[in-house]
């Protein structure tokens, strides 16, 4: 379909020597060979010396494998590529640590009977067995890396507008106060005015707080919409978020045509009219006027129990086409007596309300801060739609989630840039080729004894499956949401009684969801008036629709954890489809990253307790990788993830054993003057100075480093600590997740505030503050120890001094926290906070006299 430009040429092809190999037995080339083969500067040094296929007449060959003759003509260059990244030093490293931590266990194992202290020897050799296992999944994920590079400009040579799918657009907000309506406003203006054709697009915005104040916005910023769009398309504008785009900095230079100017200071005052419409509506309470319609709808509502509310604000109909695709209101109905599931809940409302009004294959799903900053970002997420080669492998397009005005050297550690080394930019995403020889060997040499486990092994050990769905930022394909897995005809074939089993009771939806299900794009029913279709979507956004069907089961986003994101991806991994990450520049999206410590706190409780719910769940990666098709490889990764809130416990006792043994005059180290004493030491230098390097190679500033490696090690003993707890809680049936919302800030530059940390009384610090007290007692301890020394032999050796570098360096990891003893008012810890962690800490000193009295 695609590449139906393509000309036929045959002829000769002296120039690659390699060329003849990669032809298979029917003549034909193996396309990514060819790929690999054609880097673009190869190819146009290939034509600049005039030369064309050698392949002889006769033999057909497949569209992709044909050069065109002349160099301007792009349509036989690829629309997307991935790059293999070269990391052979990272891995050379990452190796070695790998080797010291093997050795320093199997040194604790050795030396176990020689030692006097078996408590911290014991604590200490099963905690280093955890960071080595951990390191392993590590090494794992970030063993192979690439990224993929997507080509609008070839894609709009190549394919006709027309037959772009259409895309339904799924915004979420919660709450008009913690989620300032205009800031979700400016994301749907974003992507109201993608470049992309606006009668294939239709923005559902899905309000979970039942606001009126967000109603109200919708309705006014579709209306500037009308004049925005136009104005963006016709000057090829690159930020489409009026907020970010009317700064202070963007003012027309002269250079630019007295039209634009023009246009640009009616844009800009009519942006500022609307601000002040929606600024002024969040300040007056909502009253209910019986003689308009809006005040009719939201007449005494309850947010938490009220029925479903959806308007059609805009329709772009067929016979009077427009720049201004469907903007759909939902809010959908809830009731106290009923689960409402979150954001999950919300995406399967929204999933099936435009299953019945627009049904479009494909679907993008937002957070409300997340505006587009590309308009190309439709487009790139088509190069990877129409270039992937293999069904399976476009399971989800994700774009990573990236933040403006982020704080200066993150100070929080919640940018994700550190992610972005590990699950974003460059890993979860890999190569088959290398291993292509070992996976072959591997299943020959199994074959007849565990078939079907081999090839799990041989996947596994090739490569893995791609990058998590991060919740925000990423297309989806309707009918893989709607449960179908890479070649199966079962959910194509459904007959009405298992879709009524599967998607509720409504007639439409079911027609939709067996529309999408037999897949042919043909086939697939163009809805474009859904304002007809207003009561069939009352129905399926009511909140007993579900009971007694698959969605939040099997179909839609998946119920069970707080990070249903990383659910749903998971289980569509489970299914054995892949999926593919890119970034282009600009970056396609960017939101809020939280930027107070308290709410960067509660997020990250958020994500490790719903991370590793998923373990608790049907879908724990190793259980999919046993009973699903989820790669071995693949698995290990999202271990890796899911186990954040676990790595709390021996985090924790790591950080503890310093104080421990510095106090009762013990050790967990081997002594400064025993050989051994190097593992450990080589250990902490080589991982610091490796990490130093590699967040040098991202661009990251020395500053950023030390800010991420110490909220590192703060986060994981706070929120992760705590994280875990209610995960055990919710398992013995004590406690309920809930989602506790970020809160959104329009421009996060609060003057004096700005990255410094604030303290709230959550109860989450405490474990940080007990760690810091009892180290800081630690270093009095060895300085008081170190005045009396007595200098005869071996004085050095008796000194403890890796106890002591490790009770430094947690004390440096605390160094926020121990400016917060000092300071005052919402700088400083509360009083209560500080009184909790220190009678800890006495209690914990107390125990350590008595055990090294005893
Ligand atoms: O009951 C709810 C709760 C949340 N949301 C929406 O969910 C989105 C994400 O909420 P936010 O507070 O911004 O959470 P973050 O931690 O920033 O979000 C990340 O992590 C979440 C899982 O914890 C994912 O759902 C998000 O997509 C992902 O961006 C927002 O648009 C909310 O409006 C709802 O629609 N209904
Ligand atoms: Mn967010």
């Amino acid at each position: 379909m695609a590449y139906n430009k393509i000309r036929f040429l045959t002829g000769d092809l002296p120039l690659l020597p390699k060329f003849p190999n990669r032809i298979n037995h029917n003549g034909n080339l193996q396309k990514q060979q060819y790929f690999m083969l054609f880097h673009e500067h190869q190819l146009h040094h290939i034509l600049a010396t005039r030369t064309i296929h050698r392949l002889q007449k006769g033999h057909s060959f497949k569209l992709w494998y044909i050069m065109a003759k002349d160099t301007q003509d792009s349509t036989f260059l690829p629309i997307q590529e991935t790059i293999v990244h070269n990391n052979k030093t990272a891995r050379a490293i990452e190796l070695v640590i790998l080797a010291l931590l093997t050795s320093l266990l199997v040194y604790r194992v050795f030396s176990f009977k020689n030692q006097d202290h078996y408590l911290p020897w014991l604590v200490a050799f099963l905690c280093e067995l955890w960071f080595t296992f951990y390191w392993i999944l590590s090494v794992s994920t970030k063993w192979n890396q690439n990224t993929t590079i997507t080509y609008p400009e070839r894609l709009l040579k190549r394919v006709n507008e027309t037959e772009f799918p259409s895309v339904d657009i799924f915004v979420t907000t919660a709450d008009p106060i913690l989620e300032p309506s205009i800031i979700t406003m400016n994301t749907v203006l974003s992507l109201l005015a993608v470049d992309y054709p606006a009668g294939k697009l239709a923005l559902y915005l899905s309000d979970d707080g039942c606001s009126p104040l967000t109603y109200y916005s919708l309705v006014e910023t579709t209306k500037f919409a009308k004049l925005w769009i136009p104005f963006c398309k016709k000057y090829n504008v690159q930020v489409r978020a009026p907020f970010r785009y009317f700064t202070p900095e963007s003012i027309p230079s002269g250079d630019d045509s007295l039209d634009f100017q023009q246009e640009w200071k009616k844009m800009k005052n009519e942006y500022g009219d609307l601000y002040k419409k929606i600024d002024l509506a969040a300040q007056r309470p909502f009253t209910c006027e019986p003689n308009s319609d809006f005040g009719i709808i939201f007449c005494d509502v309850n947010r938490s129990d009220h029925p479903a509310i959806i308007k059609v604000i805009s329709e772009n109909k067929e016979d009077t086409p427009s720049d201004l695709p469907h903007v759909i209101y939902i809010s959908r109905e809830k009731s106290l007596k009923h689960p409402h599931y979150f954001k999950a809940g919300a995406m399967n409302v929204l999933a099936r309300v435009s299953g019945v009004m627009t049904n479009a294959p494909l679907m993008l799903n937002v957070d409300c801060d997340m505006y587009a900053n590309n308009p190309l970002v439709f487009l790139h997420a088509m190069c990877i739609y129409f270039g992937i080669k293999n069904e399976e492998d476009g399971g989800f397009i994700q774009f990573p989630q990236a933040f403006y005005d982020a704080l200066k050297d993150d100070p929080f550690g919640n940018q994700l840039v550190n992610l972005a080394v590990s699950i974003f930019t460059q890993s979860f995403c890999l190569l088959q080729q290398s291993f292509i020889c070992a996976k072959f060997l591997l299943i020959r040499f199994l074959k007849d004894v565990y078939k079907m486990f081999a090839s799990y092994i041989a996947n596994g050990l090739s490569s893995m499956q791609g990058t998590l769905y991060a919740g925000s930022n990423c297309f989806h394909q309707r009918k893989i949401i709607y449960g179908s897995s890479p070649g199966d005809i079962s959910t194509a074939k459904m007959v009405n009684e298992d879709l009524r089993n599967t998607f509720g009771e409504s007639i439409e939806l079911r027609e939709a969801a067996a529309h999408i299900l037999s897949g042919s794009d043909a086939k697939i029913e163009k809805r474009n008036n859904p304002s007809s279709f207003i009561e069939k979507a009352i129905h399926v956004a009511g909140c007993t629709y579900e009971y007694g069907t698959s969605w939040g089961k099997k179909v839609g986003w998946l119920y069970g954890a707080a990070t249903e994101d990383v659910l749903t991806g998971i289980n569509i991994h489970g299914r054995g489809w892949k999926s593919v990450l890119t970034s282009p520049v600009p970056l396609a999206f960017l939101g809020c990253a939280p930027t107070t410590y308290p709410s960067s706190l509660k997020q990250q409780k958020r994500w490790a307790n719903g991370l590793f719910e998923i373990l608790f769940t049907s879908n724990n990666p190793l259980l999919l990788t046993i009973k699903g098709k989820l790669w071995f490889r693949q698995a290990l990764g999202y271990l890796w993830v899911c186990m954040w809130a676990l790595r709390s416990i021996p985090e924790s006792c790591y950080a503890v054993l310093p104080a421990y043994c510095i106090i009762t005059n013990s050790n967990f180290l081997p002594k400064i003057n025993e050989p051994a004493f190097l593992i450990p030491m080589g250990i902490f230098v080589i991982y610091n100075l490796y990490v130093f390097w590699e967040f040098k190679s991202l661009g990251v500033s020395a500053r950023m480093w030390w800010n991420l490696q110490t909220m590192g090690r703060v986060n994981t003993i706070t929120a992760w600590l705590f994280s875990f707890i209610s995960v055990m809680l919710k398992l013995i049936g004590l406690s309920q997740t809930v989602f506790e919302l970020t809160q959104k800030e329009q421009s996060p530059n609060n003057g004096d505030d700005e990255g410094r940390f604030t303290y709230d009384k959550s109860p989450m610090i405490i474990p940080g503050v007990f760690i810091l007290l009892i180290n800081l007692t630690a270093l009095v301890n060895a300085m008081l120890r170190l005045l009396k020394v007595d200098f005869s032999e071996n004085w050095i050796g008796e000194l403890g001094v890796g106890e002591i570098i490790c009770s430094v360096w947690v004390t440096l990891c605390f160094g926020e926290f121990l400016k917060g003893l000092f300071r005052n008012g919402k700088y400083g810890i509360p009083f209560s906070t500080i009184w909790k962690s220190g009678a800890l800490a006495l209690f914990f000193v107390q125990i350590c006299r008595i055990k090294s009295q005893s």
